[in-house]
């Protein structure tokens, strides 16, 4: 176990820049998710890290000991004591889970019980170990396979989308299950994925890149609630972006008056999760209801929740997400309010 420290890595490509000066610092025993669109340059840092390529610039460290960069001979990926969890395919089909978990200790270790505590660890039963994996599903091979990495104690382990081929259910309980064996463990972990859902829900830090730049990276629901930029806002989730216009703590928009996280003035943009958005329905008392008019134009219904997209009477078009248990119908017209702080961001160039 170690902590990982990133300082100002570039890598290119030809005339694309992967990735571009990103540093990013992962405490020993936490686990960060690196969060971007496709072609955002996340594999591309994942395999920076475990030495299957090279910096052009910046440094990469495990703990004090640099691994990368720094006029260094840079350490081979054999010898980094990286673990790396692949999208699928990971395991050998021709060898049983115990072959294929002790695969990477030492013939000293192989015969102890390292198998059962991986298998224990990861939440699968005992007798799995003569199984083959073509004899395990897809979110059981995957648990194997963090298994296998975990074995020989490794500095830091990367995994690079793991569970994307998993459908929503296992894709849940598979990556719960690591996440609590990493934790178990106390193993540094980085994750990449494109799936907000994920990023947030199992990271200590959240890493967001675009266009092979770090452009933020804070606590889940730092990230998600104060987003460095609207891009940001909309990539971690759905987002309600308004003008407005504000002054101190306070700003006015086309939901009313708001109240904002930090102070500032002039114009801006407002950034309102749908959660935020309260729609009251006034049906048992009209006239009584409290903030701006507007009609429904569309409810999608979930089940546990549902989104509701409202016109509101000067056109503007806003979205509520709100309890599926009681909820309005199409063309009914509803009064929306903002409930907690709202983030506001000046326009770019301005101080
Ligand atoms: N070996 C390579 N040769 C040339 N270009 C590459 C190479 N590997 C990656 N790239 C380019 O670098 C950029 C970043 O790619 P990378 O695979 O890191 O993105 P990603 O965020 O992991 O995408 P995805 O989520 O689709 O896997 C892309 O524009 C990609 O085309």
């Amino acid at each position: 176990m170690s902590s990982l420290t990133i300082t100002g890595v570039t890598k290119r490509f030809g005339a694309t820049v992967a990735v571009d000066d990103v540093s990013l610092h992962v405490p020993n025993g936490s686990f960060t998710t690196v969060l971007g669109p496709s072609g955002c340059g996340k594999t591309t840092l994942l395999r920076l890290i475990a030495g299957f390529l090279l910096p052009e610039s910046g440094t990469i460290a495990f703990g004090d000991t640099v691994v990368a960069g720094d006029g260094v001979r840079p350490m081979p990926p054999q010898t980094r004591r990286v673990g790396y969890v692949p999208q699928e395919g990971a395991l050998f089909p021709h060898l049983d889970v115990a072959a294929n978990i002790a695969f990477g200790l030492d013939k000293g270790a192989r015969g102890s019980d390292r198998v059962a505590e991986m298998l224990d660890l990861v939440e699968l039963p005992a007798d799995f170990r003569s199984r083959r994996p073509d004899e395990l599903s897809g979110g059981q091979q995957q648990r194997v396979a963090l298994a296998r990495s975990l074995a020989p104690k490794p500095a830091v382990v990367l995994l690079d989308e793991p569970f994307s081929s998993l459908d929503a259910s296992l894709r849940d309980s598979t990556s719960r299950a690591v996440r609590r064996a990493l934790e178990a463990s106390n193993t540094t972990g980085v994750l990449v994925t494109h799936d907000q859902n994920e990023a947030l829900s199992l990271a200590d830090e959240v890493a967001v890149m675009r266009g092979g730049r770090l452009v933020q990276s804070a606590a889940p629901s730092e990230v998600y609630l104060s987003p460095s930029d609207p891009q940001v806002a909309e990539f971690v989730g759905r987002a309600v972006v308004l003008p407005g216009t504000a002054s101190e703590a306070r700003a006015t928009c086309a939901l009313g008056e708001v109240v904002l996280t930090e102070p500032t003035e002039g114009e801006v943009s407002l950034m309102i999760r749908p959660e935020q958005v309260f729609v009251d329905l006034a049906r048992d008392e009209p006239g009584k209801a409290v903030g701006v008019r507007g009609t429904v134009e569309e409810v999608s219904y979930y089940g546990h929740d549902c989104a509701v997209q409202v016109r509101l009477d000067d056109g503007t078009s806003v979205l509520s997400r709100m309890s599926g248990v009681r909820h309005p119908a199409a063309g009914d017209t509803v009064h929306l309010r903002v409930t907690g702080l709202v983030r506001a961001y000046r326009p770019a160039g301005t101080p």
